[in-house]
């Protein structure tokens, strides 16, 4: 945790490899608990909370989440840690079950991300997203020749992300993420507890959640559904709240489902800003 107190929006990266694993068709899942604690520890933080389904491992951790999927890793941690540390031993770990990465994202360590990308990925680009507000997203993304075709991913499938960032959260709804002083409960019944009078249980009722109440506050989960997740950050102090949510669309949903999952997700935090992004798999 920042020595402030405030952990900040988070960074996220995404790797994408191909190829199969022959033998098991678990990929990336067959990274053992050890390796993994041993990449997160270089990036600064630790896993709290684990669950998976058939499609993939989730990961709730001290500094956000991890998703492991069999050819796909998606790790989202806060301003102060040492996110791009992860890059090479996943690649390096990819490498040796067969995968070759073909796409990532993020900022300003360009020059850091470029070093330690395999040099297959010559299509690199970086970009600022300007807004109105103070914030601005950065976004780094690379891909292999093959996966550019007349400047569209051919990767571009159904599925896209949807992040929200909200700071200056209401008060009220903030001081849900307190613990109450010697409530005599885990890290585990305690974030079981703030899902429920939230009403984060509410955004998706199909979901297997798996959820952590920091002590003396702060909360996260992530909530996986057959090949989809959603998760959800907070740091609830006043002065620096702020909240995260992403989630998994896809182009076939009603378009009306996403904008009640996000309807949902404002109301639980209410925040006086927010900014929401989407991205595909085109890498555009
Ligand atoms: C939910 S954690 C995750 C941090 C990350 N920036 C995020 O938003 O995804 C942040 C909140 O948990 C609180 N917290 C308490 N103990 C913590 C710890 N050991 N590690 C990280 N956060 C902790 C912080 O004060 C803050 O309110």
């Amino acid at each position: 945790m920042a020595v402030s107190g405030f952990e900040g929006f988070e960074k996220r990266l995404e790797l994408h490899f191909s190829g199969d694993d022959p033998a098991t068709g678990k990929g990336l899942r067959r990274l053992d608990f050890f390796s993994l604690e041993k990449v997160l520890h270089a990036v600064q933080c630790t896993v709290v909370s684990a669950v998976g389904n058939k499609y993939f491992d989730s990961y709730v951790l001290s500094e956000s989440s991890l998703f492991v999927y069999p050819t796909k890793i998606i790790i989202k941690t806060c301003g102060t840690t040492q996110l791009l540390k992860s890059v090479r031993p996943f690649v390096d770990y990819g490498l040796t079950l067969g995968l070759t990465l073909c796409g990532c994202s993020f900022n300003d360590e360009v020059v850091y991300l470029e070093a330690n990308l395999p040099n297959n990925l010559s299509c690199k680009k970086a970009s600022t997203m300007n807004s109105k507000s103070c914030y601005k997203w950065h976004v780094f993304t690379a891909c292999d020749e093959g996966c550019m075709v007349g400047g569209v991913g051919m990767h571009a499938g159904d599925l896209y992300t949807v992040e929200i960032c909200m700071t200056e959260l209401d008060g009220v709804l903030a001081k849900k993420f307190f613990r109450r002083f010697n409530d005599g409960k885990t890290g585990d019944s305690a974030g079981r507890e703030m899902t429920e009078i939230t009403g984060i249980s509410e955004i998706n009722k199909n979901a297997l959640i798996c959820d952590y109440a920091f002590d003396p506050c702060g909360y996260s989960m992530n909530g996986i559904d057959k090949n989809r997740y959603f998760t959800i950050h907070v740091t609830p102090e006043d002065g620096f709240s702020y909240a995260s949510f992403e989630c998994v669309g896809s182009v076939y949903d009603d378009k009306d489902e996403i904008l009640e999952i996000l309807k949902k997700v404002v109301k639980v935090f209410r925040p006086e800003a927010l900014s929401v992004s989407t991205t595909d798999d085109g890498l555009d």
